[in-house]
């Protein structure tokens, strides 16, 4: 293909890092940061101005920076993804470099101890994260003032919604310095912005890594698989599309390692065209256009990659208050107020400095279900909805959920959430419900408030009740789990782990997975800071491991 680079035999690398999102970044730095050659692939284009970039509206023309540098217009996302979005996969996900980091709305939590503690395996409570943790926080503390001038704009949504929760007893506190205090609590936003920008993995882990040497990045480049002989993987394929790089890339010989980093979706999807996966799976695969090309099947190494999805289980529901002032963030593409253009560009403040669509507050609660776990809801309000004075506010429900799905490939080798994870247990609706109810019960004093969904003569239980469990309806864009971490081998009976302690798949010596899709159980908060976190606990944890040469 025209613009395409064959890739030249003698070149080796210790480690391959498959997919640059808030996974793949940070591990890719920490590997190379420790003297290894690193590649790093993605099968995207530039996303942010600084990589090279170009997809912007006509108001950046002559700037450096693209839509997605810009903190106001990350919801253009939803008004036009072409381009920017994964077209293999049937929910969203950014296919760009960064990844989700480059197309997402930039909120950035510290995780709760429960997020770690509910959920993961030994080695990776939140004592044994928390010199991860806070290497992350070091370099992207994230901030709940975006705007340079550290003004807010717009907070008249916030200032009603914050004083009705205060007046019924929640109280405000700033999230990122009080992380373990989730129940009854609200504050603003963080986002991991920095400078007026998007900021995150790829303004710091990335630009750190492509100064090393031994750093090499290709964009526009597909891995199609993993070449392994048995467990031991040898290199990868690789296809171009557009400017990006075709042929097989070796690793060093015995010592090299893959690190596959490519999302809940991308992740499974490459493990399956590895051999690595359920065997209906992989029959999916061997009947596709690899059929030719895939691992024979005394080769495969069964493991339930694609089953334990899971997502925020999202329910919106909408109020309106003659206080709240709305601003046309998704007419800011086109048809911006020069003003707030002028004020970006010159010294980058003013509502474009902030996430669309005007997001905030944050609030939590934990419910106790009558099956006695504890179930945390994270509430995310935003100034959008069927009015100019609407708030759309979305419940996420995450850790203690128990409801999973499962994602499986069709022969077009396509990845489709084949069953939802939305609630599937009967505590998890419960939850969801009491949520509603007692948000309704805190809301009920408040003056000129109105209830639009659901409107106050329907019943929380019915409204809950008609929304179906779909990603269509249900969906918060929080995919994880496809590749869970923990000590049960899922090649034995009853085995329900695809990677190890160390995040090595099982059956394999050289092949790692370091993103969402390791995560067992879902969470409190928008899960990109702690994955990064992860991935910063991982890379510590296989450059500890020792290499074969060493071995015996
Ligand atoms: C619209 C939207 C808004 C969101 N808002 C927030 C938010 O505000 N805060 C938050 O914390 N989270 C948010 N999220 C979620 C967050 O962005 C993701 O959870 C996170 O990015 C997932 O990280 P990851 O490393 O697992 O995968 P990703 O970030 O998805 O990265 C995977 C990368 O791998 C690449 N890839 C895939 N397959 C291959 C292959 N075969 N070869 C080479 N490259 C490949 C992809 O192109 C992609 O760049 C949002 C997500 C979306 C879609």
């Amino acid at each position: 293909q025209a613009g395409c680079t064959n890739i030249s035999s003698t070149e080796t690398y210790d480690y391959i890092v498959v997919g640059s999102g808030a996974g793949g970044i940070p591990v890719a730095d920490r590997l190379s940061e420790a003297g290894h050659r690193v590649l790093l692939i993605e099968k995207g284009p530039p996303s942010t101005g600084r990589w090279g970039g170009i997809m912007k509206p006509e108001w950046l023309e002559g700037t450096d920076l693209t839509r997605f540098d810009v903190p106001g217009l990350c919801n253009q996302i939803w008004a036009d993804p072409t381009g920017a979005i994964c077209t293999d996969v049937d929910q969203m996900a950014g296919c760009m470099l960064g990844g989700g980091t480059a197309v997402n709305a930039g909120l950035w939590w510290k995780p709760h101890p429960d997020d770690w503690d509910v959920n993961f395996p030994e080695g990776w409570r939140s004592g044994d994260v928390a010199e991860a943790t806070e290497r992350v926080f070091e370099r992207i503390p994230g901030t709940i003032a975006p705007s340079m001038d550290g003004k807010r704009y717009l907070s008249q949504g916030f200032d009603m919604l914050g004083s009705s929760l205060e007046s019924a007893g929640w109280e405000y506190l700033v999230p990122n310095e009080n992380p373990d205090r989730k129940n009854r609590t609200y504050g603003h936003s963080t986002f991991m912005y920095s400078g007026g920008e998007r900021g995150g993995p790829l303004a710091t882990y990335l630009v750190s890594a492509v100064e090393r040497e031994s750093f090499t990045l290709w964009m526009n480049t597909t891995v199609r698989r993993i070449i392994r002989e048995g467990g031991h993987a040898t290199g990868v394929e690789v296809e171009c599309s557009g400017a990006g790089h075709a042929g097989i890339v070796s690793l060093t010989p015995r010592t090299g390692r893959v690190i596959v980093s490519a999302g809940a979706f991308g992740s499974a999807k490459l493990l399956f065209r590895s051999g690595i996966g359920p065997k209906d799976q992989l029959n999916v695969v061997k009947k596709s256009t690899d059929g030719p090309t895939m691992i024979s099947e005394d080769q495969w190494i069964e493991l339930p990659v694609g089953h334990n999805l899971n997502d925020h289980v999202g329910t919106d529901i909408e109020i309106a208050h003659p206080d709240v002032v709305f601003y046309d963030y998704y007419g800011a593409w086109d048809e911006p107020i020069i003003e707030d253009t002028e004020m970006y560009l010159s010294d980058r403040i003013g509502p474009l400095a902030q996430a669309a669509p005007n997001i905030g507050p944050i609030f939590w609660e934990i419910i106790t279900g009558s099956d006695g776990i504890d179930r945390h809801l994270q509430w995310q309000a935003r100034v959008e909805g069927e009015l100019n004075t609407s708030m759309t506010i979305t419940q996420y429900l995450g850790t203690g959920s128990l409801s999973r799905g499962r994602m499986t490939i069709t022969r077009q080798l396509n990845t489709v959430v084949s069953t939802p994870p939305y609630l599937r247990d009967e505590y998890d609706r419960e939850a969801v419900i009491q949520g509603i109810t007692n948000l309704r019960e805190s809301l009920k004093g408040v003056a000129n408030l109105t209830w639009i969904t659901p409107p106050s003569n329907v019943t929380v239980e019915d409204f809950v009740d008609s929304i179906p469990a779909t990603p269509a309806r249900r969906c918060a864009n929080h995919w994880i789990g496809t590749a869970k971490i923990g000590t049960d081998d899922g090649r034995e009976d009853g085995g329900t782990s695809v990677v190890d302690l160390n995040t090595k798949v099982y059956g394999t010596d050289n092949i790692f997975v370091v993103d969402a899709s390791i995560f067992p159980g879902h969470i409190t908060g928008n899960p990109s800071a702690m994955i990064v976190i992860a991935a910063e606990h991982a890379a510590e944890k296989i450059l500890a491991l020792p290499v074969p040469e060493d071995e015996e």
